[in-house]
């Protein structure tokens, strides 16, 4: 599904937080929203999400401007947002509709995409970090959504686990090929994982810059090539000072 974003702005008590963004992502796209801490990434997954409706100018999904909270839109948070009392396989049926037979069929299919086959008897407490995400993931996608909006998703784990979980992304991007809208702090990772970097800067946010990554999930991590755009992206986040005193 497609998305498109036509002067996007939104004010909390008087006090604007991002203004006028306007971006679009095509069917099947991953687009990365990078900027510094407040500059309005959260707020503006909120509005796609509709969990949050008091934004001005138009949020379109697929052509039709939409207000609503959409079935065909998913969400995965910074944590994973388990309920604590229920096993990792009722997480993921949680709220689901239709037959409960083939709810459960479907649910322990994305468990195993997600690696976590023969875990579906544990409680979130029995899980580590990485563990939880990966079942966040896989309630995300039961419900196949058409696009995908994550928070930081991978920024509470450590190193390694972030990039198990990164490729993981990217193995059930490959099979769903759902669009995906991922804000994140991690430069490396919109380098690895996105087609577009919008990067949005100052208080109000905007959109500062589009960077386009031609060559989109062909960017081995630590090569040249990965280096060459976080320079560009560091750079225009003025977080490269060195560079300007030589
Ligand atoms: N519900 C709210 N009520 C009042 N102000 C809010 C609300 N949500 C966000 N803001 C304000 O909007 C601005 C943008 O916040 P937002 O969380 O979207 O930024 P962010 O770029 O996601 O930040 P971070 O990277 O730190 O998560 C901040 O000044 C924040 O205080």
């Amino acid at each position: 599904m497609s998305l498109e974003l036509r002067d996007v702005s939104r004010t909390f008590d008087g006090k604007t937080a991002v203004n006028n963004i306007n971006f679009s992502a095509n069917p099947g796209e991953i687009i990365g929203l990078l900027g510094t801490s407040g500059c309005g990434k959260s707020t503006l997954l909120r509005a796609i999400s509709g969990l949050d409706r008091g934004y001005d100018g138009e949020i379109a999904i697929n052509g039709t401007t939409t207000k609503a909270v959409h079935e065909k839109v998913g969400f995965i948070f910074q944590e994973p947002r388990l309920f604590p009392w229920l096993t990792v396989l009722e997480n993921v049926t949680f709220g689901l509709k239709g037959d409960k037979q083939d709810m459960t069929a479907r649910a322990i299919e994305y468990l195993e995409s997600v690696g976590l086959k023969g875990s579906e008897k544990l409680y979130p407490k029995q899980l580590s970090g990485g563990m939880a995400q990966r079942v966040a993931i896989a309630r995300a996608l039961v419900t196949s959504p058409e696009i995908l909006l994550l928070d930081e998703p991978f920024s509470a784990l450590d190193a390694f686990t972030k990039m198990q979980l990164q490729d993981l992304l990217l193995d059930v991007w490959k099979t769903h090929q759902s669009t995906i809208v991922l804000v994140t702090h991690d430069i490396d990772e919109t380098t690895y994982l996105c087609d577009r970097i919008i990067i949005l800067r100052g208080q109000p946010g905007e959109i500062d810059k589009e960077i386009e990554i031609s060559e989109a999930r062909n960017l081995e991590r630590g090569s040249e090539k990965a280096a060459f755009y976080k320079k560009e992206i560091l750079d225009s986040l003025d977080l490269n000072k060195q560079s300007s005193r030589i």
